[in-house]
């Protein structure tokens, strides 16, 4: 169990899991909620037999997998579906991520969370470093990723927080505008030592 947990949120497409990645570079043990998220839904599990009960078979790949960006079409555009999906997998995805974090032992962890502020887990971590751009470069960065629309884009993001109430809940902000890797590097590496040196405290 670690000293210390850090909640790492940001809005779709801020930048978590590239940010996140630099901490784990750094030796770091990090527990992500979307990660989760997949793992309580792969073949074989009560959850997406609900699911297939829901929307059929169609909403499976041909490998028998969850085909997310359908579900994501789906739940995104249609607040109904979202809350019976949220309703299903929320409790599941809280269980497997407190697990995994007591299962942690590097001096600080991370959760990697996007719902951290909106699903009240700030509970479970010490502090809240937010990941934070603004509206339009997530929309962009998103786009570019995803093989999504904006409408969908757009969806998501306000079923999330507004970005001025993440930003009033931050105790540490990593801003990740700049396209310059090593920008971003040397934000997380001065927040490593100051976690670092929160944790030995
Ligand atoms: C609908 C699903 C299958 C779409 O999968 P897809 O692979 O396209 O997206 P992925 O899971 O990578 O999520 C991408 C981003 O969408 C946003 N997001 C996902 N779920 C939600 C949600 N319920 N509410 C608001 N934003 C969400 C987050 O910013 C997340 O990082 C998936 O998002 C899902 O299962 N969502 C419900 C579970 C959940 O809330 N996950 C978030 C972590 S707690
Ligand atoms: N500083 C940056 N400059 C340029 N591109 C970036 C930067 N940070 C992240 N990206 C890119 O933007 C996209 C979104 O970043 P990332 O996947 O890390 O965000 P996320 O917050 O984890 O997203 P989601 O909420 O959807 O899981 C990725 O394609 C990533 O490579």
């Amino acid at each position: 169990m670690s000293n210390l947990i850090i909640g790492l949120t940001g809005g779709i497409g801020s930048g978590k899991t590239t940010v996140a990645n630099l901490f784990i570079a750094l030796g770091v043990d990090a527990v992500d909620a979307d990660q989760v998220a997949r793992d309580v839904v792969i073949p074989g599990t009560l959850s997406l037999s609900r699911i297939v009960e829901r929307y059929s078979d169609d909403i499976l790949l041909a490998t028998g997998e969850l085909n997310r960006a359908k579900l994501r079409e789906i739940v995104f555009n249609n607040d109904a579906e979202k809350q019976w999906l949220n309703d299903l997998l929320h409790p599941l995805i809280r269980e497997k991520m407190l697990r995994d974090l007591a299962a942690c032992d590097s001096p600080y962890c991370l959760l990697i969370a996007p719902l951290l502020i909106e699903n009240d887990l700030t509970k479970y971590v010490d502090k809240t470093l937010v990941v934070d751009v603004p509206e339009e470069i997530q929309l962009t960065r998103t786009l570019k990723r995803d093989k999504s629309n904006e409408t969908t884009i757009r969806q998501i993001m306000k079923s999330q927080i507004t970005r001025k109430k993440r930003l009033a809940s931050a105790d540490y902000i990593i801003d990740n505008t700049s396209e310059n890797l090593a920008v971003i590097e040397e934000s997380v590496f001065q927040l490593h030592q100051k976690f670092t040196e929160l944790a030995s405290n």
